[in-house]
Parts: C-alpha cells; sequence; structure tokens
C-alpha cells in the first residue's frame, strides 16, 4: 500500500474511470473530501452515482486512476483493497437490519473487536445519539422506517468508519419524515465528525444535508461545489438546468456586463469575456424577478403554484418563453392577469450561445 505524504483529505478521488465488464461507467472523476465533510451526489439515473459508491466501497475494480481513504490507497488499476478492509460503512436505502437481531445486537454487530463491556458502552452511547434510547431490546419489526434507518445508521458509524456510504437512505420514506431525518442524520454525522458521503435524488435533501455536492451527468463529474455556488454559479448549462429552476434567455452582450434581453437591458454584475453584440443565454431565476406596480412591464400569468408562503407564478413573456417568479403568497394574481415584473438580480450568470440568432 502506497502512503500519502498528503493527509488533509479523508477521501481522494483522482481521475477515477470504472464500470462493468471492461466498459467504463464512470470518466476520470476528481473530488477530495476533507474530515468532517458531507457531500452528496445528484445527477440523472443512470448517470453512475451508485456505480461510484460501489467502486468506492471495493465492490467494483477501477480501470484508470485512484481511490485513497485517509491517506491509504485503496483503488487502482493494480490496487483494490478489499471491501472489509476498507474502513468504510454503508446505509443503503433497504435499511438491511438484521431482522432476528435486536436494535442493540444489530448496532454491535461490526464490533467483535470490542470488550463486552466496551461494545455495551458504545451501543448504548450510539443509540443516544441516533435518539433511540430505551429501543434496543426491540425487533426492526417493531420500529417505524424512520426509526430503523436510524439504527442502520447508529449500525454504521459504530465501527468509527472514516468514510460513510449513503446511498439513497431516505427513498423509502414519506416526504415529511425524509425532510426531518435528513437534518438530524446531517446533525449526528457533524456531532461524530463522520466525513460521508451519499446519493439521493433530491435536490433539497442534497442542500439541506450537504457541505460539498456533486453532479455527475454520464459519468463525467460536471460541478463539485457548496449549494450556494451551484445555485449561483452554475457551471455549465447543464448544471444551470438541473440545479433549481430557471430559464434560459436569449440576450445580446451590449457591453462588459450589460445584456439587452426582452426583460430590457440587464446589468449582470458581473465582468462578461464576450465582446459587444455577442448572442449569450441569461439564466433567469425565480428569485431573480420581483413584481413591480411601477415597471412598465408586464408578463401573464399563465401558471400558478401556491405553496404556504410564497407562491409560484408562471409567466409568459412576448416571445412566448416562460420565466418564474417566488411571490409572497398575500399577493394574490388570477391567472390570466398581467403582472408588473423587474429584474432585481444581484449577479447573472450567462452562457455563451452557440447557435445565431
Ligand atoms: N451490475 C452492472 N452491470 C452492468 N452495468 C451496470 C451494472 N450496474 C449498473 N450498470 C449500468 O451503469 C450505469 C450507471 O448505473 P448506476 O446504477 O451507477 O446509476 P445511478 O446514477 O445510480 O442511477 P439511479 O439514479 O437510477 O439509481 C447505467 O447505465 C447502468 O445500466
Amino acid at each position: 500500500m502506497v502512503a500519502s505524504t498528503d493527509q488533509r483529505y479523508a477521501l481522494e478521488i483522482e481521475q477515477l474511470s470504472a464500470g462493468y465488464d471492461g466498459t467504463d461507467v464512470l470518466h476520470q472523476v476528481s473530488f477530495v473530501l476533507k474530515p468532517g465533510e458531507i457531500a452528496c451526489l445528484l445527477g440523472p439515473s443512470g448517470c453512475g452515482k451508485t456505480t461510484l459508491l460501489k467502486t468506492l466501497a471495493g465492490f467494483n475494480s477501477v480501470s484508470s486512476g485512484q481511490v485513497k481513504i485517509d491517506g491509504r490507497l485503496l483503488s487502482s488499476k493494480d490496487v483494490n483493497v478489499s471491501p472489509e478492509h476498507r474502513a468504510i460503512g454503508m446505509v443503503f436505502q433497504d435499511f438491511a437490519l438484521f431482522p432476528h437481531f435486536s436494535v442493540n445486537q444489530n448496532i454491535a454487530f461490526g464490533l467483535d473487536r470490542l470488550s463486552k463491556q466496551k461494545r455495551r458502552q458504545t451501543v448504548a452511547q450510539l443509540l443516544e445519539l441516533v435518539g433511540l434510547h430505551g429501543f434496543g431490546e426491540q425487533y426492526p419489526h417493531e420500529l417505524s422506517g424512520g426509526q430503523q434507518q436510524r439504527v442502520a445508521l447508529a449500525r454504521a458509524l459504530a465501527p468509527e468508519p472514516t468514510l460513510l456510504l449513503l446511498d439513497e437512505p431516505f427513498s423509502s420514506l414519506d416526504a415529511e419524515l425524509r425532510g426531518r431525518l435528513s437534518l438530524d442524520i446531517r446533525d449526528i454525522l457533524k456531532q461524530r465528525n463522520a466525513t460521508a458521503l451519499m446519493v439521493t435524488h433530491d435536490q433539497q435533501e442534497a442542500f439541506a444535508m450537504a457541505d460539498q455536492v456533486g453532479i455527475l451527468k454520464d459519468g463525467n463529474l460536471q460541478q463539485w461545489d457548496s449549494p450556494f455556488n451551484l445555485y449561483h454559479e452554475p457551471a455549465n448549462r447543464f448544471v444551470a438546468n438541473f440545479i433549481g429552476r430557471g430559464t434560459l434567455l436569449e440576450g445580446i452582450m451590449r457591453s462588459g456586463e450589460a445584456i439587452e434581453t426582452e426583460l430590457g437591458l440587464l446589468i449582470g454584475n458581473r465582468a462578461y469575456r464576450w465582446p459587444e453584440g455577442h448572442p449569450v443565454d441569461v439564466l433567469i431565476r425565480p428569485d431573480d424577478v420581483v413584481e413591480d406596480r411601477n415597471s412598465d412591464m408586464s408578463a401573464v400569468i399563465v401558471g400558478k403554484v401556491f405553496a404556504g408562503s410564497s407562491t409560484l407564478y408562471r409567466l409568459e413573456l412576448r416571445s412566448g418563453k416562460r420565466i418564474e417568479i417566488l411571490c409572497p403568497s398575500h399577493h394574490d394574481y388570477e391567472l390570466k392577469d398581467a403582472l408588473p415584473i423587474r429584474v432585481q438580480a444581484d449577479h447573472l450568470i450567462a452562457f455563451e450561445r452557440h447557435d445565431p440568432i
């Protein structure tokens, strides 16, 4: 095994390509996780999220690149440390608790090396941590889905793995429970200073839980960044469309930071790299547009989704292009009303448009 000179990272993935039967599904994926960081992988179905977790866990071989955990080389073309020697914990969507073991026995499963007393102590601490004090003698079938998932987490954390992998751990739970549990689990992981990588389909969940989020498309990592940056600084059109809501509006550069669009001359508050006259597409998010009774620009309401404290309106512009706007829900409009609007954005993301107008 090769010891890394750089011990700052819990996980280092460098130029990793891996797949099945000689065909790569992941292509030169690189990112790092610091100790105690939580990251999520997002991407369309089939993009390779689970394959990446399986490769990190040691179930898939690597065709090129390498995986290091805590500075230890675990996977490369010539090295493949077996799953049980990787110090990795795993939590999957179907919990996979042992049905004939009590909660205590499930959590103690990977703790053979500890003395009986230490084992009992560790299990009690973990039960407390996951909010299941007093449930130790119960069996999995006597617990709710959320409680079972907490036991699965406690079991995975018990041997103090260097890295925890979670594959859609909340997907079989209802929406409300997922929301609560994801925040609880973030707190639990942070209290343990655990380093974790989670696959999810749910952007809100990823944003709520993760310090870093990776966006995969066709096995290629598009961006590895904080949730804030993914939303506000998407690296390309794919990320811009995939993350959050928004519309790409056609525009023409009028100066270093001004773009003419059908919503008027927009000042992007950033230096773009294109010359005057260059065609671009500007990303307009629902929070970039506000209602403004003094504006002489309006758009027709063609859709309305009430969401309690706010309402999302879909508006049709003169060109037929649709944008969305988020309004406080006490500002109530009807379909077909003309809503006066103004673009109010701190900064605007634009992409070069290759097609001539
Ligand atoms: N055991 C396997 N053998 C061969 N190909 C596989 C195997 N498992 C997955 N694949 C293929 O690898 C690609 C990536 O699959 P993977 O399960 O990693 O995607 P995913 O992003 O996790 O998808 P989802 O979001 O639908 O769970 C897909 O094209 C899939 O068909």
